[in-house]
């Protein structure tokens, strides 16, 4: 049994990020930039104003009230094309750019409309109300860096500066097994002894979170040559990923079936609970992970190593990103394996969570994974630890 750093080091030793392919800005929410993205122009390209109202020149409006004439109007895409002179005034609009000559704009609630002229009753100096040129961002400048997962903010800005179509890395296409005679589908009909296969949807519903294109292999029966077969659908993936039989049992064949087929095996068996008969090789170069069946195991195993796997694909920081919390009951002393004990966080009195492992962590036992917050680490021969210890979360709010 290896240990889980070692184990991740391995798995990541010489993942290199996918290549880029172009999408359009409305395919683009989620993908991972691969190159820097820079304004096509100046936002706001000129002078514009903040509000309704009008524009004048701060010397007419010293001495308050003023009527000013008006001679023209400036709404928004359509600029004034003449000078305000002494006495001058623009009815403008928000977004309606700053005529030449004027340098500040009075709110309309602070004048009269007078029709032929305005009455300015209120104002201030120069550049209110105004935005200048450039004020969000110039032509040229770097909106976002590459490996950036672009949000909904980021979709905004990238319109914004009249980018049309963006470089992000192409998802990983994650080829993905269900394997056991007793798993069915969910919404089939159980025959005693049968139960719903739970893994795999959770499996690929993760790789979509984080950007993935799932490849559902469906569930092959535990037999040599019908695993064989659901196998020869991972070809073209990135990666491959077969839930169960990993163990040791006469019905555990993953492993073997995948070694007649030359799997280079990276190793089997870590030392981490849930999870120990973790596998790990490459087939023809692409690399396979074998997650244990157990539905608690797998998952845990797929937080902790598969996510990494596929953030390294896209080009992201990929070591999972632990919190720090308060024990809210006494831990006892850990054994050899690295241990994952799910828990629910609640606001502790100086601010760090408190987090309080279930009492009961069988690794069969799904609800308990979908009812905590995070899950507790116990390092390898941890020691006992009584309630509020400090100690390291991997947070579940985003899964
Ligand atoms: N003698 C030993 N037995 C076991 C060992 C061991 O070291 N010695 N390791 C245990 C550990 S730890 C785990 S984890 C499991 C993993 O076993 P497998 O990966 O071979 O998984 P299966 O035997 O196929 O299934 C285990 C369990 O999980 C259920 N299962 C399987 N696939 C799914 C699925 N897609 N969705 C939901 N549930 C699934 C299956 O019905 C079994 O109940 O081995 C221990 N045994
Ligand atoms: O690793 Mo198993 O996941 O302990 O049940």
């Amino acid at each position: 049994m290896i240990p889980v750093a070692e184990a991740r080091a391995r798995i990541l030793a010489g993942v290199v990020p996918l290549p880029a392919e172009q999408v359009a800005l409305t395919e683009a929410l989620g993908r991972v930039l691969a190159e820097d993205v820079a304004a096509r122009l100046t936002h706001p390209p000129l002078a514009v104003s903040a509000m309704d109202g009008w524009a004048v020149r701060t010397a007419d409006i010293q001495a308050l009230p003023v009527e000013l004439r008006r001679i023209g109007s400036a709404p928004a895409g359509q600029p004034f094309p003449g000078t305000l002179g002494p006495g001058d005034a623009v009815r403008i609009f928000t977004g309606g750019a700053l005529p030449d000559g004027a340098d500040t704009v009075v709110v309309q609630e602070d004048c009269d409309d007078l029709g032929e002229s305005v009455r300015v009753k209120d104002g201030s100096g120069p550049g209110r109300w105004v935005r200048p040129a450039g004020q969000d961002f110039a032509a040229g400048v770097v909106g976002f860096k590459a490996g950036r997962r672009l949000g909904v903010r980021d979709l905004s800005l990238a319109a914004a500066m009249n980018v049309p179509w963006l470089k992000v890395r192409r998802r990983p296409r994650v080829a993905i097994l269900a394997t056991g005679d007793e798993i069915v589908m969910p919404g089939d009909t159980l025959a005693p002894g049968q139960i719903v296969s739970s893994n795999a949807l959770a499996i690929a519903a993760l790789v979509k979170t984080l950007g993935g294109e799932p490849l559902d292999l469906g569930i092959a029966r535990d037999e040599a040559t019908a695993l064989s077969q659901a196998l020869d659908g991972a070809r073209g993936a990135d990666l491959l990923v077969t839930c169960g039989g990993a163990s040791v049992g006469e019905h555990d064949l993953v492993r073997k079936v995948l070694g007649d087929r030359g799997l280079d095996l990276g190793f089997w068996k870590i030392a981490m609970r849930p999870g120990k008969p973790l596998m790990f090789g490459r087939l023809d170069g692409m690399p396979v992970l074998g997650l244990p069946g157990n539905p608690v195991s797998s998952l845990v195993c797929a937080l902790l190593f598969l996510r990494p796997l596929l953030l390294a694909l896209l080009g992201l920081q990929a070591e999972p990103r632990f919190i720090r919390a308060v024990a809210g009951t006494d831990l006892p002393a850990n054994d050899g394996r690295e241990d994952y004990l799910r828990a629910t966080l609640a606001p502790g009195p100086d601010g760090m969570p408190v987090a309080t492992p279930f009492p009961k962590q069988d690794s069969g036992m799904l609800s308990r994974l979908a009812w905590a917050d995070g899950l507790v680490l116990r390092a390898r021969h941890a020691p006992a630890a009584p309630a509020g210890t400090v100690v390291e979360v991997l947070p579940l709010d985003d899964v």
